[in-house]
């Protein structure tokens, strides 16, 4: 059994959107620096599962995961342009102490999230805005190398790397989540990057909570929806997680507004 699931971050956009979704599946220990106000805990979450505390904090984390069975852990700096100091520390340092104070406490997986800003590079411009739209075929899908694109990527590769080691080293179960840009009720307005790695609020939800379910070793998925224009393969993410997303951009215009059937 993989409940209590202990959610870092849990007051994000991120951890929202994951609460609104599946906050009645499992039993939640809900972990941010910042104090969580009612109105972001699920029904049934007592005052006793919310935690406020530093992931970079190894004692105030062990004591979080103790009894835990599956992490998601999201908190960080998710700023694409935040400076070293900030990623170092809460990107970098507190991932590691994550995935260390787990193995400590006898957890079976972590699920962690990590960005589309670890392979951002690849982008390049001889292969953009073409990469982004239906008729182009380039995809990313998992194995190829980390190729950030800013600092805060280099942070999430870091965290990706880490996952490699604490499942070699420690036999955790680890899932790297490349997310995409997360938006509620349509995709990112008049932003072809972002509307070919869109990722709704019940397909954001979904995943993770097959991410907590599922049985793997190690693994990068792409969180993105099922967009018609992508450039990263969801495939890895339907086989060994069983995800199976029901949103597509191409079913909103440019500016964001649903294309009525007609
Ligand atoms: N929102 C998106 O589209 C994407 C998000 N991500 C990743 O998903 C995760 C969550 O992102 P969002 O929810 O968008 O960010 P957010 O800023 O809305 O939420 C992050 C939460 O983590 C908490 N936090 C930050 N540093 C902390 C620390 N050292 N200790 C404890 N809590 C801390 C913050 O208080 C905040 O509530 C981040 O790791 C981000 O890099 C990755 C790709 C896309
Ligand atoms: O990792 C992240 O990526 C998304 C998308 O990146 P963007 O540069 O196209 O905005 C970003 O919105 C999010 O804040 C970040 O954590």
């Amino acid at each position: 059994m993989d409940d209590p699931v202990l959610l870092t971050g849990a007051g994000g956009r991120v951890g929202q959107a994951i609460l609104n979704g599946i906050g009645d599946a499992h039993e939640w220990r809900l972990l941010d620096r910042e104090p969580l106000s009612s109105d972001r805990l699920p029904a049934g979450v007592d005052e006793d599962d919310v935690i406020v505390a530093d992931v970079t904090d190894d004692e105030e984390m062990a004591e979080a995961m103790a009894g835990v069975g599956a992490v998601v852990h999201l908190a960080g700096d998710p700023r694409p342009e935040a400076p070293w100091n900030s990623v170092l520390e809460n990107n970098i340092d507190g991932t590691q102490t994550v995935f260390e104070t787990a193995v400590e406490a006898g957890v079976e997986k972590v699920a962690f999230a990590s960005s589309n800003h670890a392979v951002s590079a690849y982008e390049t411009d001889a292969r953009t805005p073409e990469m982004y739209r239906t008729d182009d075929d380039y995809r990313l899908d998992g194995t190829e190398l980390p190729r950030p694109g800013n600092l805060y990527g280099v942070s999430k590769a870091a965290g990706e790397t880490l996952g490699r080691y604490y499942h070699d080293a420690e036999d955790l179960s680890v899932v790297c989540v490349r997310i995409g840009n997360l938006t509620e009720g349509h995709p990112p307005r008049n932003y072809e990057r972002g509307q070919a790695m869109w990722l709704s609020y019940r397909d954001c939800a979904h995943l993770f909570d097959r991410c907590i379910r599922a049985d793997y070793d190690y693994e990068i998925v792409y969180g993105i929806s099922d967009n018609e224009r992508k450039y990263y393969a969801i495939d890895r993410a339907k086989e060994v997680l069983g995800y199976d997303p029901q949103d597509d951009s191409a079913a909103y215009t440019l500016g964001g507004d649903p294309i009525e059937e007609s």
